[in-house]
């Protein structure tokens, strides 16, 4: 065996330190709000996935942790899990590996400690899979706790070719004509919901009664509505839930909060009624405690994200009596506390998020640099910032029960937490006592110690509609005389932000002796709608000045050496770090890209979110009437491969061979026009979709892309 260089050595070890750090997955209080429930997640590198696991923590009237859990529990076959309103059931979907390829998914109903009822779901065939992604899936209980609901892919009907010799089979199966298989239709091409929702076509909502074992697939929703985040009404005769239909066509979903859908009621004996308008995009119906029922909107069209309305409708039953709750905010407002609130951006409320007389609501939407939590006030609309300020960080509400409030709270150098805190009486909020159930994971001495720095940046001279952005730097500690390398870092999206929180990669490189900074450039969210705005029309021109803009600023103000530069990004931050090695061929030292947009041009014809080509060029997307070769000109002379010839420094590319929103094509084309400039080029294939964010993909892509700054940098890794 090859011995490894002790530099690769280091890398190795750091990941693997850092890997063996768990987050929080969720976790739930029970009705009396003194249990909580966590489901931890951590990476397990022998298996090649995340395990998850779960503990239970028993709580005093002052939420000191009276008994906790030995050891957690493996829970990673559950789906999706939900304890019964009156808390006498818990309802898992599982699935099971069954042999080397299949897998079989079961319904199990538990009554404390015994499996009351267990049904084999891929046997009964009712539907296909059960989802459990985060745009359709939900597992609610009717409020009398005698029947579940869920989402499910349609089953299929049969088809079979137009000529085919068949043994005689009379023993089974329903031979009516309208069950039979259809002859030629085996190969008609199914569109799915794209990107990491592949094989998702067409969904239906399922209940199953509970008693009788009873799995019914409800009807009355029109055929080309995709139902999903389904939740019963209070009174039990029905659901909500948001359907996104399916003409003229499916565009990708994840990310993507921009899709037309509607928020609708569903009677079980299938009367149908829109709740929402026509032209918006909505998600996450919640019900109060009063029947009150709120959700996100926004309008269906322009950027894949933005900022959100919060929409209050006091009488489900009666249509228009919707009123808005929270507006979009165009750039800033203050909450009755003072803090600076710039809108709502969140893809969900907490599944239980309100006080228990159903006057005020909480929730955390991602603010600037931080995720921040609020409590707002159902009639009057006003926001209460309650984030945890011990420390300069990100703290997200996980369950409200009985007024108590469980979050997860984490910053750069500490891992996720769990806090509790009382909800204080209206009026009072702003004094929120947040206590700590768990301790921070311990993470390497190096990261704990190191300096989070939020920097509020702005181009002066400017006469642009938005002149200001934010960034974060984070470094290790530095002895006076040393200067470290420093990776520019932008997100991707490009309508997504960073936030201070933990995260496994910007450990590993702080570890290794990296600053970095995180850019939160103009087009992101978190910061006003305005910010969002300005951005389409104008990328690969604003998001890489502003790039450059945070590299100067940077490097005027932190020990920082200016001959060892990295770029770091994936997807839309894939492309902007392509842009710049392409427009600073002088600044930048050495590149990893993953997953990077190169040419929008192609990439208009490949991927799952072609309107996304069009509006981020500055073109209102439709498929109808003659195709624009202005349009195709604009989507080019955006992208990163006009600049290509220019690229001077080492570039490694990390593409993911199911990619369906950035196609992998995009990067080989990138890469073979690099090495013909004679460019050291690396490319990396994995097995894996957009985010590279399997274990194995993770694992191998962090490790190559720490060792190919640290080979072309000529430096020593710190460990
Ligand atoms: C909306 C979207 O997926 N855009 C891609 C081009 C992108 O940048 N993806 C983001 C989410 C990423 O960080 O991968």
């Amino acid at each position: 065996m090859l011995k490894m260089s002790s530099q690769l050595e280091n890398i190795v070890n750091a990941y693997k330190t850092l890997s063996k750090i768990p987050s929080v997955a969720g976790a739930k209080l029970n009705n009396k709000a003194n249990k909580i429930t966590a489901n931890w997640s951590v990476r397990n590198l022998d298996k090649g996935k995340n395990t998850k696991y779960s503990c239970n923590y028993l709580l005093n009237d002052e939420f000191s942790v009276i008994a906790e859990s030995e050891f957690g529990t493996d829970v990673s076959n559950e789906l999706l899990s939900a304890v019964s309103p009156k808390e006498t059931f818990k309802a898992i979907v599982r699935e099971e590996k069954n042999g080397k390829d299949s897998k079989k998914q079961y319904l199990e109903v538990w009554s404390k400690s015994t499996l009351a009822h267990s049904l084999d779901l891929t046997a009964l065939d009712v539907h296909g899979d059960v989802y459990a992604d985060s745009e359709f899936g939900s597992l609610d209980w009717s409020q009398d706790e005698s029947a579940i609901v869920y989402v499910a892919e349609k089953k299929l009907a049969k088809s079979e070719p137009y000529i085919k010799r068949k043994g005689e089979d009379k023993s089974k199966g329903d031979q009516s004509a309208e069950n039979a298989p259809k002859k030629g239709e085996e190969f008609i091409y199914r569109q799915d919901w794209g990107e990491q929702l592949v094989g998702k076509h067409s969904s239906v909502i399922v209940m199953c009664k509970i008693e009788t074992e009873t799995i019914t697939v409800l009807e009355g929703l029109p055929e080309d509505w995709c139902p999903g985040q389904v939740r019963f009404t209070p009174d039990g005769l029905g659901v909500v839930g948001v359907a996104w239909p399916t003409e003229p066509r499916r565009l990708g979903l994840i990310f993507c909060t921009n899709r037309p859908s509607f928020i609708f009621a569903l009677t079980l004996d299938g009367n149908l009624k829109k709740l929402s308008k026509e032209g918006v995009s909505v998600r996450s119906p919640r019900f109060s405690p009063n029947g009150e029922l709120v959700w996100l909107q926004r309008l269906a069209d322009g950027p894949h994200h933005a900022c959100h309305q919060i929409i209050r409708m006091q009488d489900y039953a009666n249509s228009d009596n919707s009123s808005t709750l929270i507006d979009i905010v165009e750039t800033e407002k203050e909450t009755t506390n003072n803090e600076k609130f710039h809108g709502v951006y969140c893809l969900g409320f907490p599944g239980k998020c309100f006080s228990a007389d159903g006057k005020r609501l909480v929730f955390s939407t991602p603010q600037q640099n931080e995720v921040r939590s609020y409590v707002v006030d159902v009639e009057s609309g006003s926001i209460v910032d309650i984030s945890n300020k011990q420390a300069k960080g990100s703290t997200s509400v996980l369950d409200v029960r009985s007024d108590v409030i469980l979050a997860a709270y984490s910053n750069m150098t500490s891992p996720s937490q769990l806090y509790i805190a009382r909800l204080p009486a209206q009026g009072s909020e702003a004094g929120i006592k947040w206590i700590p159930i768990t301790k921070p994971p311990a993470v390497p001495e190096s990261v704990a110690n190191s300096s989070v720095q939020y920097l509020e940046l702005e181009h002066a001279d400017s006469t642009d509609s938005v002149k200001s952005f934010s960034a974060l730097y984070f470094a290790p500690k530095v002895d006076e005389d040393k200067k470290l390398p420093l990776i520019v870092w932008p997100h991707g999206g490009p309508h997504s932000n960073f936030v201070n929180a933990y995260s496994l990669e910007a450990a590993l490189f702080n570890m290794l002796g990296f600053a970095s900074v995180q850019i939160n450039y103009r087009g992101s969210t978190g910061a006003g709608q305005a910010c969002v705005q300005f951005l389409p029309r104008r990328v690969g021109d604003t998001d890489v000045k502003d790039c450059k803009l945070a590299t100067d600023e940077i490097l005027k103000r932190y020990p920082v050496d200016a001959t060892k530069m990295c770029l770091f990004g994936g997807s839309h931050g894939g492309f902007l770090v392509t842009h710049l090695s392409g427009q600073y061929p002088d600044l930048y030292r050495v590149v990893v890209s993953r997953n990077p947009v190169t040419d929008v041009a192609s990439m208009f014809n490949s991927t799952d979110i072609a309107d996304w080509c069009a509006v981020e060029a500055g073109y209102e997307f439709t498929e109808q009437g003659p195709v624009s070769e202005e349009q195709l000109i604009a989507m080019r002379r955006c992208s990163p491969l006009i600049h290509v010839h220019k690229v001077k420094a080492p570039t490694a590319l990390m593409l993911g061979s199911g990619d369906k929103r950035v196609p992998h094509y995009q990067g080989l084309e990138y890469a073979r026009r690099l090495r013909a400039n004679g460019v050291p080029t690396r490319i990396y294939m994995y097995d894996d979709n957009h985010s590279l964010s399997s274990t194995p993909a993770e694992m191998d892509n962090l490790i190559n892309s720490a060792h190919w700054f640290l080979q072309h940098l000529e430096c020593r890794a710190q460990t």
